[in-house]
């Protein structure tokens, strides 16, 4: 017996919503998209492309767009929200009048919302209080798959129907989706890792070499780990494609829109024109701003993200930032096999050491 074929609609008709909505009618899925600007829509399904987000990405022609939501959803069974974080909230709003409990509702924004520090899983939570609801997030630039180059993604929840129905729906020969049941690791990772892309566009501008991009990742992957960790993730989900797979991806690409204001912005540009300049959305700008917030309430150590706060809303200049940062307390490389507290404690016996009379040294081992 032929197998139903699924029906998915995607909300949003951004870069990020036209590649899935694609790759699922490219499996076979019914797919609808849902966008407000009517002029897009007319274009996607008459000439089968996005030309505002994705001009050159011959789309699957099986893709009605539409800027009607109630018709979207109607018949949906998998619903794929790519929305900015700054509109989820209300577009889920508006939704809501036509989403059911049996509905399987997935996030794939990599942002974080300002009251009450949500990730977008738990706007849906609270929006719906359904219980078939994930995350997609991993190294997934959009335009690289329009080119169809072979992509791995997460889809993270604790529900097991959500995680193997978006398995169903996604993965074909080209883009492959792992599961995970760590849902707020894997959403914390794709949040953070922006901040951190940003940061890299920068040094590249400044022309620092790959040394400094491999510190600059590595320590980040730590100080996402601490942070998501403090925040009740497994810190082994950020070995996985959401964490270090993100972060390599987006530290290393022009193709990353947080890269890409990062390295305007180390060519001189200010912030504002920088962000202006993309036209699209740069998560991590507004991600930095919440989570140093949220890194000082809780009392979590994040040098690089406070260092780029700094640059972007203080003035401070990058090159005066890295030399601050170069210069600070040693710590310890992986503080899950040695705490950095105590390389910190080894530091403060040492000049205790240091500073104590002769007579009081034993001359043996700290000599
Ligand atoms: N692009 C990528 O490579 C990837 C993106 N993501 C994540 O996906 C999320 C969505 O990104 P992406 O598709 O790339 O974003 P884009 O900036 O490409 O597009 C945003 C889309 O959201 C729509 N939108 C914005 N505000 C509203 C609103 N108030 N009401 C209705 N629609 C609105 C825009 O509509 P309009 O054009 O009318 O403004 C547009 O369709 C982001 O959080 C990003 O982190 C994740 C993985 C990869
Ligand atoms: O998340 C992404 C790739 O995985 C896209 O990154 P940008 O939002 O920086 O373009």
């Amino acid at each position: 017996m032929a197998e139903q074929q699924i029906k998915v609609a995607v909300l949003g008709g951004g870069s990020f919503g036209t590649a899935l909505a694609s790759i699922a009618a490219d499996n076979g899925a019914h797919v609808r998209q849902w966008m407000r600007d009517e002029t897009l829509v007319a274009q996607i399904n008459n000439e089968h492309r996005n030309g505002r987000y994705l001009p050159h990405y011959a789309m699957n022609p099986a893709v009605e767009a539409s800027t009607d939501m109630q018709a979207v959803l109607a018949d949906a069974s998998l619903v794929l929200i790519a929305i900015p974080s700054k509109a989820f909230r209300s577009v889920v709003q508006a939704a809501k009048a036509w989403l059911r409990p049996e509905q399987i509702l997935v996030s794939t924004t990599k942002g974080i919302e300002q009251d009450g520090f949500l990730l977008m899983s738990q706007v849906l939570e609270q929006e719906t209080g359904f219980s078939h609801i994930g995350v997609i997030a991993g190294p997934n630039l959009a335009s690289e798959i329009a080119d169809k180059q072979l992509t791995a993604t997460v889809i993270a929840s604790a529900d097991p129907l959500t995680r193997t129905r978006v398995q169903q729906a996604l993965g074909c020969r080209y883009f492959r989706v792992y599961a995970s049941d760590d849902r707020h690791g894997v959403e914390l990772g794709g949040a953070l890792k922006n901040i951190y892309a940003i940061a890299a566009g920068m040094a590249a501008a400044l022309g620092m070499g790959e040394n400094t991009r491999s510190m600059l990742m590595t320590r980040a992957l730590a100080e996402m780990s601490r942070f998501a960790v403090a925040q009740g993730a497994n810190p082994m989900t950020f070995l996985g494609l959401a964490g270090v797979g993100d972060l390599i991806v987006t530290c290393s690409s022009n193709l990353s829109r947080n890269y890409r204001v990062g390295y305007a912005m180390g060519e001189g540009r200010t912030l504002e024109e920088a962000v202006d300049a993309l036209g699209q959305v740069a998560e991590g700008v507004n991600t930095v701003k919440l989570v140093c917030a949220k890194a000082s309430e809780m009392g979590v150590y994040m040098p690089l993200a406070e260092g780029l706060h700094h640059v972007l809303f203080d003035g401070v200049p990058a090159q005066e930032m890295a030399r601050t940062l170069m210069m600070g307390e040693q710590s310890s490389d992986v503080e899950f096999i040695l705490p950095r507290e105590a390389v910190q404690q080894a530091h403060r016996d040492q000049a205790h050491h240091d500073q104590a009379p002769p007579s009081q040294k034993n001359g043996g081992s700290n000599a």
